[in-house]
């Protein structure tokens, strides 16, 4: 059983009389990645921002055992983090801005292998009031990263990154996590979380609504095959027939629901019954975005 790097209990915070969390749990194990996913003004910026001390809530956070506090938090000095948009000195040049929180008696070999590792060299000695928003959120991921913290946390780390940044950007927690590196991650785009997240914790309206992991989370989401037969209206009562739910029909193709796992041979063999060949077939799954959509539909009271 892997370690508790992270946990937090029975989070709460408001913002004058308007409640923004509610009774939010949920723990980061050593080595893992979790993501956080909800919508926009769900509550995951707030949710990071209590955790590193940024505004006060209710509720307990541990940190490594340690408990940390809108007034104590000595703990997360070794916690490296990302909240919504770096905020850069523009007159500066990003080396320097990462120079000035290197810490240790190695400062200038943990900027340049930051620098390396996100493959910032072309820009990083230019002043930053000349950055685009992706060599920006690069610098800021790499602040995060540049003391080689046991705890990242990331606010949609992936805002601004070009797809190549990103693919970066994944192969870099990847291997971080490798040397068991733990990290939160949000984000709404479900596609990143979907190559990296380890666990998903799914936030709506400041609430935790599902704590799944990811392969849970995609398993639960629908599969359909599409058939293309030599006779598809003949096909299309056939399988209705035999139990199969028909979700959708016409000349050229029969639509079926079925597991995530389904017997194939089964499928064939009654058609087969029948003379009818199968000619094509296509899986239709739904993906991550389609699973949450739905889970957070259902949720909705
Ligand atoms: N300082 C604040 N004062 C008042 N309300 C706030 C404050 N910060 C956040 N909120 C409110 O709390 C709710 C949650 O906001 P939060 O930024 O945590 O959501 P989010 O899930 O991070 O959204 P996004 O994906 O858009 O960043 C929103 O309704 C927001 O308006």
């Amino acid at each position: 059983m892997s370690r508790v790097v992270l946990k937090v209990t029975k989070l709460s915070k408001s913002f004058g009389k308007t409640k923004t969390l509610h009774d939010v749990s949920f723990t980061c194990n050593e080595g893992e990645v979790v993501g956080l996913v909800g919508a926009n003004g769900a509550g995951k910026t707030t949710i990071m921002k209590s955790i590193l001390g940024l505004i006060s809530c209710d509720g307990e956070i541990l940190v490594n055992d340690t408990e940390s506090t809108f007034e104590h938090h000595n703990v997360l000095k070794d916690v490296g983090a990302l909240i919504e948009y770096p905020s850069l000195y523009p007159f500066m040049t990003g080396r320097e801005q990462l120079q000035l929180f290197a810490r240790g008696e190695n400062r200038e070999e943990l900027v340049n292998n930051v620098v390396e590792e996100l493959n910032m060299s072309k820009f990083i000695d230019k002043l930053t009031k000349g950055y685009s928003l992706g060599m920006k959120q690069k610098v800021g991921v790499a602040l995060a990263l540049l003391n080689n913290p046991k705890l990242v946390i990331l606010d949609e780390p992936m805002n601004g990154l070009d797809p190549k940044a990103n693919k970066e950007l994944r192969t870099i927690v990847e291997n971080r996590k490798a040397k068991g590196t733990t990290f939160l991650i949000s984000s709404h785009i479900l596609g990143d979380l979907q190559k990296i997240a380890d666990r998903l914790v799914i936030v709506d309206d400041g609430h935790i609504v599902k704590k799944t992991t990811m392969a849970d989370m995609l398993n639960s989401g629908k599969h359909s095959i599409v058939l293309k037969t030599s006779d598809n209206v003949r096909a299309k009562d056939i399988l209705s027939e035999n139990g199969y739910k028909v979700l959708e029909s016409n000349n050229d193709y029969v639509r079926i629901a079925v597991g995530s796992e389904y017997n194939l041979s089964v499928i064939t063999k009654t058609l087969g019954n029948y003379d009818i060949d199968i000619i094509q077939l296509n899986h239709e799954d739904s993906d991550l975005e389609d699973s949450i959509l739905e889970l957070l539909t259902s949720s909705e009271k």
